[in-house]
């Protein structure tokens, strides 16, 4: 088997370095000077620094090369898989993609397989997602994930392909639901991560946890998805880490909010967005969803996170 991972920012290369006992592995990134610095460095500095790159790696700016490949893994950030699907659409087509990336994309309100869809219709379309952070696999920590596929046939294969020593694969056909799951926790670690910045204490993060998900399976449910899948890895399980750990870049930026300090710009937050776009959706469906739309104006600045706080115990009191 052969694989090339799209993408070389910190999951990309995490992917590929794990992944390197399995079979040919190429790493592919549109900046051709930092392929050459990753192939001669043997690092990715910019993204997973301390992390040795395997001599096995191809590394390459070549997309004819890298799209050779039997399976190509896609790790960009979600609003920007549109435009790196176009820009290679013809060396796309046919091939199976395995979308890497997490959160519904703000233009349009889809998800990465509907994206894939669009754009390069006669690709074979799968998902990885789940609880992992990149520096973990890449340290070659344990790590479970699921994989999202369609097609029975090919999902075995890929499952088989893609699992490695320490990286183990769970297998679902609940596209929707593993998409929606590692969307959506992203948008409630943020919450978390502002709520302990501001000083509110376990309890409150432990309470926007539980109505986050609540909120996670009402918003997943109407697009269709399936209510297991969002108690597995691609939901529940990526909530928890995403909003208990201060690796989450996600929470990191909410922990920023809540201390109403800077955060870096250039950092991949894909939260935003996807609050952004879930409110957007939550609405036009008519769909209550108070976190995510508080979270949505926390990140854009409308909301301090006193108002915010204020307004979301100001609610009028319901069942659970
Ligand atoms: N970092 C992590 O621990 C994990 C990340 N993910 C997901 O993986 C996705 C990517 O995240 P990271 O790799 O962490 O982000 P990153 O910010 O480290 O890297 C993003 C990479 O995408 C590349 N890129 C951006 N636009 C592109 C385009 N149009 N064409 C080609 N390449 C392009 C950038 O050059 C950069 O190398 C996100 O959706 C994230 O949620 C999922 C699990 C873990
Ligand atoms: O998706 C992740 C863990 O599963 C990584 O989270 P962040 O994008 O918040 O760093």
């Amino acid at each position: 088997m052969s694989v090339s991972v799209l993408g070389s920012g910190a999951f990309g290369t995490s992917l590929a370095i794990s992944l390197t006992g399995n079979g040919s592995v190429t790493l592919w990134s549109r900046d051709q000077d930092q392929a050459h610095h990753m192939q001669t460095a043997r690092e990715n500095t910019q993204r997973l620094p301390g992390v040795a790159l395997p001599a096995d790696i191809k590394v390459t700016s070549n997309i004819d090369q890298a799209t050779k490949a039997d399976v190509l893994l896609i790790a960009v950030p979600m609003q920007k898989l549109r435009d790196a699907l176009q820009a290679q659409a013809s060396d796309l087509a046919g091939k199976t993609l395995v979308a890497c990336c997490k959160g519904i994309e703000l233009s349009s309100g889809l998800g990465p397989i509907s994206v894939i869809q669009q754009t390069i219709p006669d690709a074979r379309p799968a998902l990885l997602t789940g609880p992992s952070f990149a520096d973990d696999i890449a340290r070659g920590l344990p790590t479970a994930l699921t994989l999202a596929c369609a097609d029975d046939s090919l999902s075995l294969t890929l499952q088989h392909d893609l699992t490695t020593a320490n990286l183990r694969l769970y297998r679902t056909t609940d596209m929707i639901g593993a998409e929606l799951g590692g969307a959506l926790k992203n948008v409630m670690a943020i919450g978390c991560g502002a709520a302990i910045g501001a000083g509110l204490g376990e309890s409150a993060r432990a309470a926007l946890m539980t109505r986050g998900f609540a909120e996670m399976q009402r918003f997943a449910l109407m697009r269709g998805a399936r209510p297991d899948t969002l108690m597995g890895l691609s939901g529940l399980g990526d909530l928890v880490l995403t909003c208990s750990s201060e690796l989450s870049r996600n929470y990191r930026f909410g922990l920023s909010l809540g201390r109403n300090i800077q955060f870096d710009t250039h950092t991949t937050v894909e939260g935003v967005a996807t609050a952004r776009a879930m409110t957007e959706i939550a609405t036009a469906e008519g769909l209550d969803m108070p976190i995510s739309t508080t979270v949505a104006d926390l990140s854009s600045g409308a909301y301090s996170v006193t108002e915010a706080i204020r307004a979301l115990l100001n609610r009028p009191l319901k069942e659970e």
